[in-house]
Formats: structure tokens, C-alpha cells, sequence
């Protein structure tokens, strides 16, 4: 049902602007900035894009913008789609299909998140080295259903979803930066929200090794690994996941699309920095 769907949306993208994106961006909570980097601008509202979700969560602008990086072509999706805004799984991952079809090689997710290590402060930016997919778990997975063996395979790894070398570019930019001091690595764990964890679940999931807990990124890494593009991802440790009882913390989006705006300047620094420095060569698989 979809099929079509990807083919037009991609097919009307391409004749709407010259840019062959070999980057594709998507901005977590707060972290939209990103976009506003990209020079030369050719930008659509998710309105305007037939077939598109739209975005129904304050702090995701609902944009595609495609643009160039200090020459780099590349499309970031201002706004994301989550499970909690009633849309199918396959409709919120619809756009790594069209990235996918546009060209683009290697996917840089970004996600805001709540910090379960205990080691983690808020502001933190860590950088996923592995998930837990949750609503997978409980049979919500992206790749349900009849497999497009023109995308990729019916069973695909996920054992290598996360690209070491960029994992490893990431540590080695944030250095130069002289951000050490706030980036990290770990796991992150997807649960479906919109509603925040309870103290149990906190305990349960860092008992579990997970380091921050979200409500996104994971099912669009499948998807993106589905089709063979390289991952990067990351997470802004917007606030710290409540694990005691005695605590007087209350988890909520206010304070997360502070924390986003108090670090997005670097992490987009980041991010840019990664993207100029990338080999944009066409072997990445
Ligand atoms: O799109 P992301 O994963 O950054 O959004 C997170 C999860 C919820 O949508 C929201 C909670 O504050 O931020
Ligand atoms: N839990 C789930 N999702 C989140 C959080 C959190 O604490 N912070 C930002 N997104």
C-alpha cells in the first residue's frame, strides 16, 4: 500500500529542487536548528508534500529542507513522527524510504532523552552505540508485513545498526571541539509514549543496561539499515529519568525543549562538523 506512496513523494521531491541529498538529517525535540544551517535552502512544508504526515508535537516544525553543507548535499527533516501521534508505524518511517529514493547514503538521527545512567548529566550528548526496541518487543516493528525485497532483506542484521566509524568520528570531533567533558556513549531505549516512565520502569530499564529512554530514532534506524544506508545517531540527555521515590523531579516536554535549547548550538557544531568530513564517496552500504 505504501509503495506507491514512496515512489510519488520521492519522484514529485525530485522534481521540486536540484539538490541530490547524499545526507539525511532528522532533528529530534528542540533540535530543529540543525536545518537552518544548510545554505541554499529549498525548504517544503510537510503540508505541501502529498502523502505526508503531519507533525502534531510542539518543538518539531514540520519542514523538509534541503540544502548543502559547505558544499555536502543534504535534506533534514525539521519534525519527526512518533507512534504516540496515532500515525502507523510504516507512515512514521515512510520518510527513510523517500531518503532512500532521493540518494541519500547515510542517516544522522538526533533525539532528546531522558538520562538513566547514573553517571549522565543533563546536557549530556550521547552518542547511541546500540538500542533496545521496545515496541518491537511487543510485535510493533516498522518492517511488519509483506517485505520489498527491492529495499532489502526479509530478516536484517541489526548487530551492526550503528556505523562504528562514524561512532568513533563523533568521539574524535567532539574532542577537537573540546566537548569531552558532555559526550558520552551508550544504549537507548524507544517506548512507545506519549506518556513519561514510571519509577518502576526506570528501574527496570537501567537494571536492563539501557543509559537514556525516548520515544523515537529506533524505527527509523531499521528502516534506514533495512535499505542499506549508514546510521549516526544521537541523543540530548534533556533531563534525568526519575528513579526514586523520594525525588520531587517530574518529567515534561518544557523542560526538554530547554535543555534542547540551551545545547543545540553545539551539537549542531557537531553534527556539521561530521557531515563536512564524511567521505561522500558511493561504496557505503
Ligand atoms: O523526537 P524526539 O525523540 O526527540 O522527542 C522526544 C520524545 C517525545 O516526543 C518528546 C518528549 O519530551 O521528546
Ligand atoms: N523519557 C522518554 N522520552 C523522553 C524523555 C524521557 O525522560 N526525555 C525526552 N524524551
Amino acid at each position: 500500500r505504501f509503495s506507491q506512496t514512496k515512489k510519488n513523494d520521492a519522484d514529485w521531491l525530485l522534481t521540486q529542487t536540484a539538490v541530490r541529498p547524499l545526507v539525511g538529517i532528522v532533528c529530534g525535540s528542540g533540535l530543529g536548528g540543525l536545518a537552518d544551517l544548510l545554505k541554499d535552502q529549498v525548504a517544503f512544508n510537510y503540508r505541501d508534500i502529498p502523502n505526508f504526515p503531519q507533525s502534531t508535537v510542539h518543538g518539531h516544525a514540520g519542514r523538509l529542507v534541503f540544502g548543502t553543507l559547505k558544499g555536502r548535499p543534504c535534506v533534514c527533516m525539521q519534525g519527526r513522527f512518533h507512534l504516540y501521534e496515532g500515525y502507523p508505524i510504516q507512515k512514521i518511517t515512510l520518510p527513510m524510504r523517500i531518503f532512500k529514493m532521493l540518494g541519500v547514503k547515510t542517516v544522522i538521527l538526533t533525539n532528546a532523552a531522558g538520562g538513566l545512567n547514573q553517571d549522565f548529566k543533563v546536557g549530556d550528548i550521547m552518542i547511541i552505540k546500540d538500542h533496545l526496541n521496545m515496541p518491537g518487543f511487543a510485535g510493533n516493528n516498522p518492517l511488519t508485513g509483506p517485505n520489498d525485497e527491492r529495499f532489502g532483506v526479509r530478516f536484517p542484521c541489526m548487530s551492526d545498526a550503528y556505523d562504528r566509524e562514524l561512532l568513533q568520528m563523533a568521539m574524535d570531533v567532539g574532542s577537537e571541539l573540546g566537548y569531552s567533558d558532555f559526550l558520552r556513549e551508550g544504549v537507548y531505549c524507544a517506548l512507545g509514549g506519549p506518556s513519561f516512565e514510571t519509577i518502576a520502569e526506570c528501574r527496570m530499564l537501567h537494571k536492563l543496561g539501557v543509559d537514556a529512554v525516548g520515544m523515537s530514532t529506533v524505527h527509523e534506524v531499521i528502516v534506514a539499515r533495512h535499505c542499506g544506508m549508514r546510521v549516526f545517531a544521537l541523543s540530548l540527555i534533556t533531563n534525568q529519568a526519575v528513579m526514586d521515590y523520594d525525588s520531587e523531579e517530574k518529567a515534561n516536554h518544557n523542560e526538554v525543549l530547554q535543555t534542547a535549547k540551551q545545547r543545540a548550538q553545539q551539537l549542531e557544531k557537531l553534527v556539521s562538523t561530521m557531515v563536512i568530513r564524511m567521505k561522500h564517496n558511493n561504496n557505503y552500504s
